[in-house]
């Protein structure tokens, strides 16, 4: 079969072959071709079609680019000094969203532009081919509109989070007012979800479902922050509106597990989050166990989680929580497609977080033999070559 049309190409020499496809499985001696923004065929090698151009990753592991379903990629602003404290013994308190709020208000579109921008590509050069952000340091109709048109200019899957925290000086319940009034009507042509901090400090489970609900009925997919700084409510909120996704799960009972394990809520967990702010760590192992869908994100933000690596959480996911390594991929690539409901195409948006005909050509190239080393590894800068939508846009060192 010689697959036709300008563009295929075919991808040879691959060691290990992740499809993270049910159907398909971990593949080796492998080969995948390209063709326009999807994929076309994948299987032996001995068995692989002609393309127009091929190319030879030499022996290494592919698997799909990364989909980090949880950041807060709108930001200005350093709180290193936060972090420091953090380190020397104080509790994190979602208190430090307002000192976040303070730059961003402060910078300029240009500015604020520059900053996503720069975040986008270092996610990018790591594996990330698809990313969620969130507004949520804005917090005034004009500011969260600003970070949602900004946000929509770089990521596919925007997020309003005017429900973040209660600025300064104002009345919770006018603020929920504002957030399900006239903030919603501004950012809403530029967003596919909504998300609320639902906690202790933050917003009540009462506030959080009238968010919810206001946000649902203006068309929109639904997330939860919850349970990540005590027990409460969140999940279970999350399970009865139908969010996509609940984040953070560090403190969750029983029933919470077993909501979950009986829903389409998965279970995102967020491990350099949870390293960040030295809190238990979310309970992935016994989630999955349960037969929850869990997702791994990396919650890249200022306050709790400042990195973009979603190796890093894949490795401390599996050293520190209990996941395998073909757990912890999967839960990085197909689980966070679930998170964002990504994980089964339509004919003007491909599938992402598999491998698969169909799907979109999003392939994170190893510079190692088998997906093993990302834990067997941890810290190593493992991504050698980057395809997405087809193209590949991170190159191994030293070549075109
Ligand atoms: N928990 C709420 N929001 C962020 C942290 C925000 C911040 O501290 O700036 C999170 O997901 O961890
Ligand atoms: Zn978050």
């Amino acid at each position: 079969m010689i697959l036709s049309g300008p563009g295929s190409t075919l991808i040879t020499g691959i060691a290990e072959l992740s499809t993270v496809d049910p159907a398909l499985g971990t593949l080796r001696d492998a080969a995948v071709v390209i063709e326009g923004e999807r994929i076309a065929w994948v299987g032996p090698a001995s068995r692989a079609p002609a393309a127009d151009t091929a190319v030879d990753v030499g022996g290494r592991a592919v698997l799909p680019g990364w989909v980090d379903s949880h950041t807060h990629l709108v930001f200005d602003g350093d709180r290193a000094a936060e972090f420091a404290a953090r380190m020397a013994g104080q509790a994190y308190e979602a208190g430090g969203i307002a000192v976040t709020t303070g730059a961003t208000r402060a910078a300029d579109d240009a500015r604020l532009d520059g900053l996503v921008a720069g975040r986008v590509r270092e996610a990018l050069a790591g594996g990330t081919t698809s990313l969620e952000t969130k507004t949520g340091y804005g917090l005034t109709v004009e500011d969260e509109a600003r970070s949602a048109r900004i946000a929509a200019a770089h990521v596919e899957d925007v997020t309003f989070l005017g429900a973040h925290l209660v600025p300064d000086g104002l009345d919770p319940d006018t603020y929920v007012d504002t957030v399900c009034g006239p903030m919603l009507d501004a950012v809403a042509p530029h967003v596919r979800w909504a998300d609320v901090f639902c906690e202790r400090g933050a917003f009540t489970v009462e506030q959080s479902r009238r968010v919810l609900t206001a946000c649902r009925d203006a068309g929109l997919g639904l997330r939860v922050h919850g349970n990540q700084l005590g027990p409460g409510g969140g999940v279970a909120l999350a399970v009865e509106v139908g969010a996509a996704s609940v984040d953070h799960v560090n403190h969750v009972t029983d029933d919470d597990v077993d909501a979950l394990a009986a829903s389409d809520t998965v279970a995102t967990v967020l491990p350099a989050c949870d390293l960040s702010t030295r809190a238990p760590l979310a309970p992935a192992r016994r989630l999955l166990d349960a037969g929850a869908t869990v997702a791994i994100a990396s919650n890249a933000n200022p306050g709790t989680s400042w990195t973009t690596s979603m190796a890093f959480c894949v490795a401390t996911a599996v050293l520190q929580m209990g996941l395998t390594v073909p757990e912890a991929v999967e839960a990085a690539t197909l689980g966070g497609a679930k998170a964002l409901r990504r994980d089964v195409g339509t004919p003007d948006r491909p599938a992402v977080g598999r491998l698969a005909v169909g799907a979109r050509a999003d392939l994170h190239v190893l510079d190692a033999p088998s997906a093993v080393h990302l834990a067997y590894r941890p810290g190593m800068p493992l991504t050698w070559a980057v395809w997405q939508r087809g193209r590949r846009v991170v190159a191994p060192a030293g070549r075109p």
